[in-house]
């Protein structure tokens, strides 16, 4: 089937100003590649400033204006421009937002969630929707100041399945969210999914992540280190990059061993592996000139030179 987003070697740029007036181009997204298929939940996995939001925010256009993009984004089977995804966004592409502060503070729950329109079918939509996210209809009238965080994020998410959507892009959806209202969102984006949309579930949560999606991309510094399938995380023999073993293993059912070192700032990473600070087998190689390939391996994708080292250092670790 034709991937409904496909992703080409996509990397964001931010131009600084050092002293002096030089100009210098931070990469805070690097080479990153990545294909959602109609009825496929694609999980991008990575820690705080690792460059999820940049990616969902180039995929909608929506980058700040000090910012720069190469590489290719279609939308199914087409270039999606700037100009195309504002057309599609709200009729066929759907952006739940990370920030709660993307609801109109001047504007009425309600409204919002109708975008505009006012015939009785969007009413009943408005409705359900609110239902479903177990808002009673009374919040229609309130404005988003008298909301608490979690209302506000079902609001968003609310106002953005009140259509059939071809594809969603849900930015970290559930904090602030209890348990329950977590799983709710989750199992309608696979209901989505399986009506025929693909999902770009963005998050920090390996775990939330696995319990829905069907393919996990994990990020770190703005390089997609490992491509698995949800399946691979059931033994950590089966991960590729020592980084996403790391997280397995700081997994609560697997002893929560905390990630040891901190990301980089990805601007900063100007050759080599992102990862070679703190990975416990990185050798000469690792920092090298250039960025590391993002190579095949055991049916998913890394960006390792040293994959087989990294699974024998592994197998002695437990
Ligand atoms: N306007 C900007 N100018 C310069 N750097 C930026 C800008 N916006 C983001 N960045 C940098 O790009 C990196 C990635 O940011 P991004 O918001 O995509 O992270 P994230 O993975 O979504 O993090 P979080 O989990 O905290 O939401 C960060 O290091 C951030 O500092
Ligand atoms: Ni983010």
């Amino acid at each position: 089937m034709e991937p409904i987003l496909q992703i080409e070697h996509l990397s964001v740029y931010f131009t600084q100003y050092e002293r002096g007036f030089r100009k210098k181009q931070l990469a805070t997204v690097k080479d990153l590649s990545l294909e959602i298929a109609p009825g496929q939940i694609v999980a991008v996995v990575g820690a705080s400033g690792s460059g999820k939001s940049l990616l969902a925010h180039s995929i909608l256009g929506i980058l700040p204006y000090n910012s720069h993009v190469e590489g290719t984004i279609r939308y199914a089977g087409q270039m999606l421009t700037a100009e195309r995804a504002k057309e599609l966004r709200g009729r066929e592409i759907f952006l739940i937002p990370q920030g709660v502060t993307y609801l109109d503070p001047l504007m009425k729950v309600g409204a919002q969630i109708r975008k505009g329109r006012k015939d009785q079918e969007i009413r009943r939509r408005s409705r359900a929707a609110l239902e479903r996210y177990g808002l009673g209809a009374d919040t229609e009238e309130l404005y988003p100041f008298e909301l608490s965080g979690g209302m506000a994020r079902r609001v968003l998410i609310a106002s953005a399945v009140t259509e059939k959507p071809r594809l969603i892009i849900a930015d970290e959806p559930t904090p602030g969210l209890d348990a329950r209202a977590a799983k709710r969102i989750l199992s309608h984006f696979r209901e989505l999914a399986d009506d025929g949309a693909g999902v770009l579930f963005i998050t920090h949560d390996l775990e939330l992540a696995l319990s829905v999606a069907d393919v996990v991309t994990v990020f770190y510094a703005g390089e997609t280190i490992e491509q698995a399938g949800t399946e691979d995380f059931a033994c950590v023999e089966n991960l590729r990059h020592p980084y996403t073993r790391a997280l397995w293993h700081a997994m609560p059912e697997h002893g929560f061993k905390a990630v040891e070192g901190t990301q980089p700032y990805a601007g900063t990473v100007q050759t080599g592996c992102p990862y070679a600070a703190q990975c416990p087998i990185c050798e000469d190689d690792c920092r090298a000139e250039g960025q590391i390939p993002l190579t095949a391996y055991k049916g998913g994708t890394v960006r390792c030179l040293h994959p087989e080292k990294g699974e024998k250092y592994d197998a002695g670790r437990t």
